[in-house]
């Protein structure tokens, strides 16, 4: 769209406005109100502009509008931009008109060229100045009382936020859409965004605006999906971490930084397949790298990947920053592991540029040493079901029915731990320890679960304080979590072993009591944040505000009895003006007045006077409002200093409270659900006694059947049979769980267990096909047994259920022959192998570490019955039909299917050469005749109508009826 048409659009805007029903056309002087709005507080830079045009027709067109209808709207606006947004939605109808003639519109990239922004006016100059360095952002401009947003990001914001777009002059023959939202609801607007994946640059005015010439701008702080520290951004019991990687010609590097709590955490990987695992098992909400064939794998495709300039990971700059924060101490640490400064500068970089401020919160990084790690595979942690159900379900993954911590920091550690278990057999046996502990006391551990429950969010109050956004509501919530501290402290006491005792932070503790209201409000700006018992100045002053009249009052009976002038007043007027006002129609009462008096104001029956006392008073009056202001914002500088100085031990403090949290979570869930101590091996050997699924355990409304694993290098591949919906994933699926919980450090669910220290867990369950990469069910398959052969040791953990689905039964058997007999004696690894191939059994006829499983089941009358029993030993069949049967497919198919079964077997046994189409008669409805008379007198009986010994006789034929059938 050219000037013209914009200015048609103006033309067609004003004649619409001129229209008869102009103050119901709620979507039209909508749009006006938001111009008019734009233009009062645009109008000192627009004007300044020689080609502000568009400006004199926005006030041209407002000014046909009624006034009231106009204030209303922009009351609206102001008060409710959502709701008024909403409503102009719903008016409009569809989205389209909002952004109408925009829909296509895309801004080309010249407007950012040098020439571009040489022709541009002043603040047209500035805003693509700006922009040119933020292109893969989007600004927010500030201009006056709003943020502003042009070209792409108008068209942009206004699909997204349902915004309406306007359009200003054209620029090197460029429509200039533009959009709008008031400053004050940033934050709401900036958190849609940011939660659909956008990064954003605040761009503030920097100068006062009022000054004359144009206002100076820059951008103060960048939210990008992996940065972000405000309550508003971040779901509670959950983090968005950000995961910086690199690689050189040996390993390869994930750090991850968690902004909101300040942990860091490096990992080194020796092959791209672990280093791709590993960064799903962070699931990071931002990935930033150098290097694009690092994150080249349809894998990292969900991922929201910032690629930064090559000076963030290489050169001197990555270790400089990392001294910046961490010290020289650090360096040294840093000095062993060289490999792990490129990516863990870049982070601190990376936080630097969009914080606009070296964090200090930042913890001391931990290096995730490979032989502590456990490996877990992306398609473990979706079929173990971890975070969400294999259907995309939250609510019944294991997170979520295991999660019972009482605090958000406690549930965000807890997941952390999920997603990374540890084999660092004194850190699982160190927490094991704890859980032991308070498990050990039921009362005492219900006394922590309540205090726990009343703790805020410390861990992000503390980021919060170091980046510079903390409210006086965080520090009042420190505060009154401190004061929660001692008496956690005092339930230790409680238990049989000694436990370490919280560092109480008792002088932060008293300087808050002292200086902090009880209540704080969410603003600075809003008052009553600092105590006045803290403050003599503020205790003054404030006592002249609220107590001004009684003061004025004191002050007219001294004068009165002084003077000896009864009707002397003391009074304060609008202006905040004090005087004394002494009525001139009495002549004695001028004769009265004294010569401290100094005369203000003659009046026709009174004159007024002032002191000097109550000039002080006035003076103290009107400038308490702003001095208090500025005391309290003083005080309240000076106890973030003082917070900022003791961030590391409140750092600690709420990292204690977190495992605190986790640890007696993990008690309740044993004590609740009857889990038991695990013990560790280093030998691989799998030994459950009574294991069950601790999801569906809970989720069943019928008992759970615990079942027994063995599993040890002399049986290390076991390979199960059995009836489909015989329970054989289950089984998978609950050993891999206990033995997470276990390296996570929880009790289990079970009689005993020995848990193996596994390096990896590995996982092939179930087909999908994935459409994201446009590979088959079959090629998903093979891709991810292709992993996980190459990545298994003998340490891992595998689950492997019915490879060889996708393709033809001799392919598919092959291939599953393939896969087993390579695992048994190559890999090694403890593997649990599902499949229906019946042929498989056999490999445990030869290979010794091959022992076969299977599920049991019962089958009467063509009816099957699932006993979710696992025995040792090979299923007798596979009661594929029965179970079809059971799902309801028609009885004719069913015959068929039998007919062809025997024809099958036979055709194995050499004794037919090939199947034929089978005839099978439409089958006989299957119910007896007389289950069909007894469903008539049933549906025929009319229950209203029937007496109690009625019923009785329709009951006993019915039942008579039953008895007869064959
Ligand atoms: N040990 C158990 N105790 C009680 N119920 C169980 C048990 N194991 C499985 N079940 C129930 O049986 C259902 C089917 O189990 P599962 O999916 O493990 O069978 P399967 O043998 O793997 O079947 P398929 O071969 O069709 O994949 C589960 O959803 C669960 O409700």
């Amino acid at each position: 769209m050219n000037k013209k048409d914009n200015s048609s659009d103006l033309k067609e805007q004003e004649k619409k406005s001129n229209s008869k029903n102009q103050g119901q056309d709620f979507t039209q002087a909508f749009s006006f109100a938001e111009l008019l709005g734009k233009g009062y507080n645009l109008s000192s830079e627009l004007e300044q502009e020689s080609s502000s045009s568009d400006f004199e027709q926005i006030k041209k067109l407002t000014a046909h509008l009624d006034p009231q209808v106009l204030a209303q709207l922009q009351h609206n606006y102001d008060q409710d931009v959502e709701g008024a947004i909403a409503k102009l939605a719903g008016q409009t109808s569809n989205q389209d008109q909002i952004i109408s003639g925009f829909q296509s519109y895309s801004s080309p990239d010249f407007i950012y060229s040098d020439e571009s922004i040489a022709q541009a006016s002043p603040m047209l100059k500035q805003y693509l100045t700006i922009k040119r360095q933020h292109r893969d952002k989007v600004v927010f401009f500030r201009m006056g009382d709003f943020y502003e947003f042009f070209f792409d990001d108008a068209v942009l914001t206004a699909k997204e936020l349902s915004l309406a777009v306007s359009s200003r002059q054209a620029h090197m023959g460029v429509t200039v859409p533009m959009a709008g939202i008031p400053h004050h609801a940033y934050e709401a607007y900036a958190a849609k965004l940011v939660a659909k994946g956008y990064s954003i640059a605040i761009c503030e005015q920097t100068s006062d605006p009022k000054a004359k010439g144009l206002t100076e701008r820059d951008v103060v702080r960048i939210f990008t999906p992996g940065t972000l520290s405000e309550e508003s951004y971040l779901p509670a019991r959950d983090s968005k971490p950000l995961c910086a990687v690199y690689a050189d010609y040996k390993h390869y590097v994930v750090a991850l930084l968690d902004v909101s709590s300040g942990f860091v955490e490096v990992s080194g990987l020796d092959n791209y397949q672990d280093f791709l695992s590993r960064i799903q098992q962070y699931n990071p909400a931002e990935i930033i790298y150098t290097d694009a064939s690092l994150v080249d794998h349809p894998s990292l495709a969900k991922f929201h990947l910032t690629q930064v300039e090559e000076s963030y990971f290489k050169g001197r700059s990555p270790l400089d920053n990392i001294k910046a924060v961490y010290g020289a101490q650090q360096v040294e640490r840093f000095n062993a592991h060289r490999i792990f400064v490129p990516a863990t500068g870049a982070l601190i970089k990376y936080v630097q540029q969009t914080q606009m401020v070296t964090p200090s919160h930042l913890q001391i990084p931990h290096f995730a040493h490979e032989n502590d790690l456990v490996i877990l595979d992306s398609a473990s942690v979706h079929n173990l079901e971890l975070f969400a159900t294999t259907t995309g379900e939250k609510a019944s993954s294991f997170v979520e029915v295991l999660d019972t911590c009482s605090s958000t920091m406690g549930a965000r550690l807890f997941r952390r731990w999920v997603r990374q278990p540890t084999r660092n057999l004194a850190q699982l046996e160190q927490r094991l320890d704890y859980v032991e502990t308070f498990l050990g006391n039921d009362q005492a551990r219900n006394k922590l679960i309540t205090l726990l429950k009343s703790l805020g969010d410390i861990e992000r109050i503390v980021a919060r304080i170091s980046l510079g956004n903390a409210s006086p509501r965080d520090i009042g919530e420190l505060r009154n979590n401190l004061l929660i501290v001692p008496y956690i402290n005092g339930v230790f006491n409680e238990f049989n072993l000694p436990i370490q005792e919280l560092d109480e932070l008792s002088p932060l503790k008293d300087l808050l009591l002292a200086a902090l209201e009880d209540k704080q409000p969410m603003f600075l700006r809003d008052g009553g944040v600092i105590r006045s018992s803290f403050n003599a100045q503020l205790a003054d002053l404030r006592n002249v505000r609220e107590n001004v009249l009684d003061l004025l009052a004191n002050l007219e009976a001294q004068e009165k009895a002084r003077t000896g002038i009864e009707t002397l007043t003391v009074k304060l007027n609008n202006q905040n003006e004090m005087y004394i006002n002494v009525p001139s129609g009495n002549a004695s009462n001028l004769e009265k007045i004294p010569d401290n008096y100094i005369h203000k104001q003659s009046l026709k029956n009174a004159r007024r006077f002032v002191t000097p006392e109550l000039r002080d008073l006035e003076i103290k009056y009107s400038a308490s409002e702003l001095q208090i202001a500025q005391i309290e914002k003083d005080i309240f500088t000076s106890i973030l200093e003082a917070l900022k100085g003791e961030l590391k031990y409140i750092q600690n403090l709420a990292n204690q409270l977190a495992r605190l949290d986790v640890y007696v979570s993990f008690a309740q869930l044993a004590y609740t659900n009857n889990y038991v101590r695990p013990s560790f091996n280093q030998q691989s050997q799998l030994e459950i006694k009574q294991g069950r699924h601790p999801v569906i355990e809970k989720l069943l409304s019928t008992p759970f059947i615990a079942n027994d694993t063995n599993a040890s290098p002399t049986s290390s591949l076991q390979i199960i049979t059995g009836p489909n919906m015989g329970g054989k994933s289950t089984y998978m699926r609950q050993n891999a769980l206990i033995v997470l919980m276990a390296l996570i450090g929880s009790y289990v669910p079970a009689q005993s267990a020995n848990i193996p220290l596994v390096d990896k867990i590995l996982t092939r369950i179930g087909a999908s096909d994935d459409i994201s990469t446009g590979r088959s069910t079959f090629m998903v398959e093979m891709s991810e047994m292709a992993y996980i052969l190459d990545n298994a040791t003998e340490k891992s953990l595998l689950l492997i259920d019915e490879i060889g689905r996708g393709t033809s039964t001799f392919d598919g058997l092959s291939l599953a022959w393939g896969c087993a007999q390579y695992i048994a004696q190559e890999v090694k690894a403890l593997t649990f192998f599902s499949t229906h191939y019946f042929e498989l059994t056999s490999l445990a006829n030869s290979l010794a570490n091959v022992t076969n499983l299977s599920v049991a089941a019962i089958e009467y009358n063509e009816q099957i019955s699932f006993l979710h029993e696992i025995k040792p030993g090979t299923a007798s069949k596979s009661y594929g039909l029965a179970v079809a049967k059971l799902a309801g497919l028609p009885a004719q198919v069913l015959g068929i299917a039998s007919a062809q079964l025997k024809h099958l077997t036979s055709l194995q046994q050499g004794e037919s050469t090939s199947l034929e189409v089978v005839e099978v008669a439409p089958v006989q409805e299957s119910i007896a005749p007389e289950e069909k008379e007894a469903i008539a007198l049933l549906e025929q009986a009319n229950l209203n109508e029937l007496t109690p010994i009625a019923s009785l006789a329709l009951l006993e034929r019915v039942q008579m009826l039953l008895k007869k059938r064959k």
